[in-house]
């Protein structure tokens, strides 16, 4: 594979390896060693770039969705001139943003950067041994949420505002007899090359331990460099199959279903209404195409477009802006994220946040953190939603989610089908 070194999206102090054939990785992952920097380790790797940072420099002073462009700007702004002159830390700001926009996000500026990935600290299995499983809620129990949902959008065309849809998750407690190694497992879903892994820290839980965010998206939320934006929506699904044809069937059954494209249309309309405003030459094919995972087929639409003021809009700015999209949430959003409140009767924490990067120029990335797990202890939380829209059979969007619980627990080395 061709490996290049290019400048890290015009941040002039970070070079980064693009490509690559994981060797490095693998070495570097299995040299062991126990440094304490890592318990900050943060780690985005994406078919177009690899980022791993250590140590936590500085944090950017938490703080909800609508004012993040601004704490970013300010954060920069009042950073001093890297005074050392050999390995200077970078001028990134790293980190994950939670579901709910009202709730605190946790960016920080690390110590160094590098295109290697840092030595895990065990070089052993996940712990695959005494896992123990449990779906919170019942698998019934979210198929009764489902129509509870569908219900709500009924019984809304009757009221002032029309709900389309809503996305609905359940979670899956993995709860083992050993603690669980964030980095193994990251080095585990490595398995799905065409989605973007990452590993965040959150900050210490209840025991002290480190919570991470450990995941594998398929979802870019929105990219920029220079003046070019970038958002590539999923939303309409359909599970893989081992056999062949099966798996050609239920690909091609997904871009026919008129369920699916509505679901998905739904969610191109309303991030270019969002983008409309700032860009100009906003773009978007009329129909969506299918992307793949290693255990789901999606419907995804590349949305592009060119800042009226590329200085001025920076990265994090525009993940505030779209985020939630109705990928995770719903149309319209706060309706949408009302029903999810009543009906999934837990936070959803950092899922179906995003998590990305942002740099001083106002280039970077978010992801839509989907297939993830939080990982604390000995325990990892596990989560999977699906859009709900007219149309909808909760059963079928039970099976949704059980696929999208695979990535995951392929990683953890769960074979667990039917959940
Ligand atoms: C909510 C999730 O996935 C989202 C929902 C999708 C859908 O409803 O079809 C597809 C991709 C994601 O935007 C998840 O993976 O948990």
């Amino acid at each position: 594979m061709d490996v290049r070194t290019a400048e890290f999206w015009g941040a002039p102090d970070l070079s980064i390896q693009i490509g690559g054939d994981g060797a490095s990785e693998r070495r570097t992952a299995e040299q062991g060693g126990g440094d304490s920097s890592l318990d900050w380790a943060f780690g985005l790797t994406t078919p177009e770039l690899r980022l791993f940072t250590t140590g936590m420099r500085r944090r950017l002073t938490p703080g909800p969705a609508a004012t993040l462009g601004e704490r970013t700007r300010r954060f920069f702004a009042d950073l001093p001139p890297a005074t050392e002159t050999k390995a200077p830390s970078p001028r990134l700001l790293v980190g994950a943003l939670p579901f709910d926009r009202e709730a605190e996000d946790r960016l920080f500026l690390p110590q160094r950067a590098a295109n290697r990935p840092w030595a895990s600290p065990r070089a052993g299995a996940v712990p695959l041994r005494g896992m123990r499983l449990t779906s919170q809620p019942s698998r019934a129990h979210y198929q009764q949420a489902v129509a509870r949902a569908l219900e709500a959008m009924r019984a809304s065309r009757d009221g002032p505002t029309r709900l389309d849809k809503a996305v609905l998750s359940r979670s899956l407690l993995v709860q083992a007899d050993a603690p669980i190694d964030p980095f193994a497992l990251w080095r585990d879903l490595k398995a799905d090359p065409t989605a973007a892994r990452f590993l965040v820290p959150l900050g210490q839980g209840q025991d002290g331990a480190m919570r991470r965010l450990v995941g594998a998206t398929p979802e870019l939320l929105v990219s920029k460099r220079g003046p070019a934006v970038l958002s590539h929506p999923l939303a309409g699904s359909a599970r893989r199959s081992a056999d062949l044809s099966q798996d050609e069937a239920a690909a091609q059954d997904l871009l026919a279903s008129e369920k699916d494209r509505r679901e998905h249309a739904l969610v191109v309309e309303a991030i270019m209404d969002l983008l409309t405003p700032w860009c100009s030459d906003l773009r978007a094919p009329p129909a969506p195409a299918l992307v793949s995972t290693r255990t789901m087929w999606h419907l995804g639409t590349r949305i592009e477009g060119r800042l009226h003021r590329p200085d001025e809009t920076s990265a994090a700015d525009l993940a505030a802006l779209l985020h939630p999209t109705p990928a995770v949430c719903g149309s319209p959003r706060d309706q949408a994220a009302e029903l999810i409140r009543d009906l999934e009767g837990y936070d959803r924490g950092f899922y179906a946040g995003a998590v990305g990067w942002t740099n001083a120029s106002g280039d970077g990335a978010w992801y839509v953190s989907l297939r993830c797990a939080e990982v604390c202890g000995d325990q990892a939380r596990l989560y999977a939603g699906a859009g709900v829209v007219e149309g909808s059979d909760p059963a079928a969007e039970a099976d949704e989610t059980s696929g999208k619980f695979q990535a995951v627990l392929r990683a953890l080395g769960v074979d667990e089908a039917s959940l």
